[in-house]
């Protein structure tokens, strides 16, 4: 099938080159022309585990292509993705500007039947509103239907979502898109996870409720966490308790410094801001919100306590930037907040991320200083912060830790090490939810 995506950012580039690896013909549309020229020139403009090679292998057979070009790109497409960004607007609703103008574009180019699918995560009435935008441009008697499908992928195991989704959702009441959808998706729903088909509204819906959901065990556990350390019980311990209950499930029950990315933060929010809008008091989902704000502070706050909130001329190293492991993505990454705070203290920071370090750079120029490795940011630091979980970072050697930092303390945001191996090494080390080692 002829497929065009229209947003080559993160979710836009994964749905291309994984619709292309099953046989489709795909052009990617992006506005952005040095990074369309980047792509052209077979550079990937994420990292992405598993993706480079797909990429590689569509293009070398013809069947993924990049333009700047609209109309270029959707005119033989029979299927359009919108792939576009919803950003939070000043009021914390989403943004809806880019898919409504792109809605409005496409509606000039057409001239027979599409399927106008939105991938973008968008609320509640969205594709009633990209069918007016459409009507008020396209050319009488063209036909099209608008449908949502929203995306579920997780940014650093992206590809494996893609191509063996646990579901895919489709929200359309349109016959003939519904016929083109499930063929599209056959390939990939064939293990034997279904495609759910819905109405448009219900559709919508669902991407809010599973991420918003997903961002309410992680404040919950949050909370969990924080009250382990009053009451001195292991926040590791009760997750594994009460994950083996199949009611509950073991995933998303790590307790940590917040949920960030790009898409909890904002997701949540427009959630909250629809219900607002609807007169409707959604009293978990501020919650969750106000848990994570807090949740945001909880390592720094720990430092700031132990150094009797004096950290003026202290400098500290930091593994990890990327919101989590396997993505270069520092789209709303506890690291950021947590800079803000030390710098502000007074404190300088050398930081080290496998993937994350040039996006960092990008935003923060010199304020900090980019180490080589993961030991070279602990010279002369007085202590060593954990902020992203990456496998690197689960087996250091303490030995070389001990020789490097000044002095022998670990705050960890990630609860990487085991508490009796600390207590072994002798190094002070503060975790999340779990007893403090001094
Ligand atoms: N990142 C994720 O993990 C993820 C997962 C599921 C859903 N989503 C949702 O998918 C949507 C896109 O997210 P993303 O992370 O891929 O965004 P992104 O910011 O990485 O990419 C958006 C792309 O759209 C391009 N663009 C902007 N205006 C355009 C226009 N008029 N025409 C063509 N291209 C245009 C930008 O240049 C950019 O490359 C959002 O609604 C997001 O919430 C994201
Ligand atoms: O037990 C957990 C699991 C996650 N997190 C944090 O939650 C955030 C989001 O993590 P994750 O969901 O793995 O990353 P995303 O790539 O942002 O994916 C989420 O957001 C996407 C965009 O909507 C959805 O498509 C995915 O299904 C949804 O998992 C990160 O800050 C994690 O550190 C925790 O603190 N504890």
């Amino acid at each position: 099938m002829k497929i065009a995506v229209v947003g080559t950012g993160y979710v836009g580039l994964v749905t291309g080159t994984c619709l292309a690896e099953t046989g489709n013909e795909v052009i990617c549309v992006d506005i952005n022309e040095k990074k369309v020229e980047m792509m052209k020139a077979g550079k990937l403009p994420i990292y992405e585990p598993g993706l480079e090679q797909l990429f590689h292998r569509n293009i070398a057979q013809d069947r993924l292509k990049f333009t700047s070009n609209l109309a270029e790109g959707i005119s033989e497409a029979k299927i359009i993705f919108l792939a576009l960004p919803t950003p939070p607007g000043g009021d914390g609703a989403a943004d809806l500007s880019y898919v409504l103008g792109a809605a409005g574009d496409i509606a000039k180019i057409i001239t027979d039947y599409k399927v106008i699918v939105t991938k973008s995560t968008v609320p509640v009435g969205t594709a009633d509103k990209v069918t007016a935008a459409m009507q008020q441009h396209a050319a009488p008697g063209v036909e099209y239907a608008v449908v949502s499908n929203p995306e579920f992928l997780r940014e650093g195991v992206a590809v494996e979502d893609f191509m063996k989704p646990d579901r895919v959702v489709v929200g359309t009441t349109d016959e003939r898109a519904r016929k083109l959808m499930a063929e599209l998706y056959g390939p990939y729903v064939r293990q034997g996870n279904p495609i759910i088909f819905m109405d448009e509204r219900s559709s919508e819906l669902t991407k809010y409720a599973a991420n918003s959901f997903l961002a309410t065990k992680i404040s919950f556990m949050n909370e969990i966490a924080n009250l382990c350390e009053l009451v001195g019980a292991d926040v590791d311990m009760v997750r594994r308790g009460i994950g083996a209950d199949e009611r509950i499930g073991r995933r998303f029950l790590f307790a940590g410094i917040g949920y960030g990315g790009s898409c909890f933060p904002k997701d949540v929010q427009a959630l909250a801001k629809s219900a607002e809008e609807n007169a409707y008091d959604f009293k978990i989902l501020n919650s969750v919100m106000e848990v994570n704000e807090i949740q945001k502070n909880v390592l720094t706050e720990k430092v700031k306590k132990y150094y009797k909130g004096d950290l003026k001329g202290k400098h500290f190293a930091l593994w990890g930037l990327a919101f989590k492991p396997e993505t270069d993505d520092i789209r709303e990454a506890p690291a950021l907040y947590i800079i803000d705070a030390l710098l502000e203290a007074g404190a300088t920071v050398s930081a080290f991320d496998p993937e994350g370090m040039n996006n960092v750079q990008a935003l923060l120029g010199d304020k900090i200083t980019y180490a080589q490795n993961q030991y070279d940011a602990l010279k002369d630091a007085d202590a060593l912060l954990i902020v992203t979980e990456w496998s690197l970072f689960r087996t250091p050697d303490f030995g070389k830790i001990e020789e490097l930092l000044k002095a022998k303390v670990i705050f960890d945001g990630r609860n990487l090490y085991d508490l009796d191996k600390m207590i072994d090494c002798g190094f002070y080390y503060n975790s999340i939810g779990r007893k403090e080692v001094k």
